[in-house]
């Protein structure tokens, strides 16, 4: 890290300047009336260097920026010196520096590397409980598995084996229970059913309260049916990195999926927490996954930047976040597969970027992470588009679409109809509709109010990624471009991504708070909101 702030880069003052300048008369109109080749100039098309199959087009020729806006972000790029951190990180340096660790997920898809991977245990388990040969406590086949994590440690497995259902095998069902409140494992394991059950305690640190609680719930719930914990060994399983939390728990190491510190929680769906996902898809199809990833990470290291995907997408987002003033950025996956997506990166991008102070100590004078969030289509617009077309704040959003579907109901006519919209609403979006044209629509005798409340004034700005299907490798990719985006943007903010020290100030609180629960007058050393809401609860609290 240069130590500097990024408002301090003689390219980040142009592109204030550029801002203030232009930023009155740039229209998505105009710039495609003035140049009929702005589609081919801000469009790229990405084909992974080992799977011609795995391509996808990156339309952003939709953003407010032109070919000098666009070449002084790329200058902000080399002024932060993304390239020689983009080494540091690809390298193993401790480009954590508030942990002193390695920032190394990417390693874990890099293949030939056996140090840095668990794969043959986890494609010998994975095989051994597909095929039916790894029998419970009373010799039948599981069926379920259910994934105890939370945060990196379920939402990664979540996303990934609802998108990759269509590969799924059908008769083994994954749950993931990730929230503390009871309700989630109760509504999970009334459907279950011991003797066929597989628990996956997934947790990094396996100090996680909620995961903890959680799994010790599981334990008592199968040990009521069990009765001897011997059986534990054929329906627990753990992924962490601290082996001594996992025995003392009662999970022997032969059950013990291993992993890293270097592994951030949000990049670790790569390592052993995997395992869910390599179960429901199997281990090919997530070895497909882990190339899909690191062809993306072959192209981000080695392509220049004015054609660097992850480095396009993530200084288009700097224009808006922080000249535009954009509060939020919203993924709009055109493809019920990926209706986690949104959810996944929420934690991928806020817990990564979502930080006011740089490596170096600073409280920057900008701003950093956006507000992630988003639907699938065609969902969303019967939802909140109004707002992203009429409202009054700027929502940057990426639409992401198959163009093949892998249920083509009707012919495909359901595929085609949820394409139109995919190809409508950013268009809709960009150019929007004038005054007079829905004047002519609405004819003479139209009152004013309702042409006014009829007009979209466009210029909302996007970017279009189509592939050809969903598939693991093309997932692997889609996931590790908005991976080395976040890196990306995170390096030009000089803020380090890969610590989340703002998820800590609330799990003390808590648990200061917990050893009050019990009488009021334990309650104490709180402001009178607090004390007041506790108090209340403690009036109508049952057992
Ligand atoms: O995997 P674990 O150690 O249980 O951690 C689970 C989650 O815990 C915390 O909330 C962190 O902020 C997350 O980054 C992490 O993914």
């Amino acid at each position: 890290m240069s130590g500097k702030l990024a408002s301090e880069y003689s390219s980040w003052k142009k592109l204030q300047q550029l801002y203030d300048s232009e930023h009155a008369n740039l229209t998505l109109k105009d710039l495609f009336a003035s140049d009929p080749s702005r589609f081919s100039k801000f469009s790229k098309e990405y084909t992974s260097s080992s799977n011609p199959e795995n391509t996808f087009l990156l339309d952003y020729s939709k953003n407010l920026i032109t070919e000098p806006i666009l070449k002084t972000l790329l200058e902000l790029v080399r002024e932060a010196h993304v390239e020689e951190y983009r080494h540091d990180m690809f390298t193993g340096k401790h480009i954590n520096t508030s942990e002193d660790r390695a920032v190394l997920h990417v390693a874990l898809r890099s293949f030939g590397n056996n140090e840095t991977s668990e794969p043959g245990h986890i494609k010998e388990f994975s095989d051994a409980v597909r095929s039916g040969a790894w029998k419970g406590y009373t010799g039948k086949s599981i069926t379920a598995i259910v994934n105890i994590g939370i945060g990196g440690s379920d939402l990664g497995p979540v996303m990934v084996t609802e998108a990759l259902k269509p590969y799924a095998k059908r008769d083994l069902t994954p749950y993931f229970v990730s929230n503390i409140d009871g309700t989630h494992l109760a509504e999970t394991l009334r459907e279950l059913d011991p003797e066929t059950t597989l628990f996956i305690i997934a947790s990094k640190t396996f100090t996680t309260q909620e995961t903890i609680t959680n799994a010790e719930s599981a334990r008592e719930w199968f040990l009521a049916s069990a009765k001897d914990k011997v059986h534990i060994a054929k329906h627990f399983v753990a992924l962490s990195t601290n082996e001594k939390a996992v025995t003392a728990f009662g999970i022997s190491k032969d059950n013990m999926f291993g992993f890293w510190d270097w592994v951030g929680g949000r990049y670790s769906l790569w390592s052993a927490i995997g395992l869910s996902i390599s179960l429901v898809i199997g281990h090919d199809k997530f070895e497909e996954l882990l190339k899909g990833a690191r062809d993306m990470d072959k192209h981000f290291r080695e392509t220049p930047l004015e054609d660097n995907l992850p480095v396009l997408l993530a200084v288009v987002g700097i224009w808006y976040n922080d000249f535009y003033g954009a509060q939020t950025h919203a993924l709009l996956p055109y493809d019920q597969y990926l209706h986690k997506f949104a959810d996944y990166f929420q934690q991928g991008d806020m817990e990564s970027n979502g930080k006011f102070v740089t490596k170096g100590g600073q409280r920057v004078n900008y701003q950093t992470g956006p507000i992630i969030w988003g639907a699938a289509g065609t969902n969303g617009q019967h939802s909140f588009y109004q707002l992203l077309h009429q409202g009054t704040k700027l929502v940057p959003a990426d639409f992401l679409a198959p163009a093949s579907t892998h249920n083509r109901l009707r012919g495909s006519l359901h595929h085609r109809i949820l394409l139109s919209n995919f190809f409508a609403q950013p268009e809709a979006l960009a150019f929007g509709k004038t005054e007079e044209e829905v004047r002519k629509e609405l004819g003479p005798n139209a009152s004013e109010a309702l042409v006014k409340s009829k007009v979209f004034e466009g210029n909302r700005p996007s970017n279009s990624i189509i592939f050809p299907l969903l598939t693991p490798a093309t997932l692997g990719s889609l996931i590790a471009l908005y991976e080395h985006k976040i890196f990306t943007q995170g390096v030009i903010w000089g803020i380090n991504s890969y610590d989340q020290m703002g998820v800590e100030l609330g799990k003390v609180l808590a648990k200061n708070i917990l050893a009050q629960l019990d009488k009021p007058e334990d309650v104490k050393g709180h402001d009178s909101s607090t004390i007041g809401l506790i108090h209340y609860y403690q009036k109508y609290r049952k057992e």
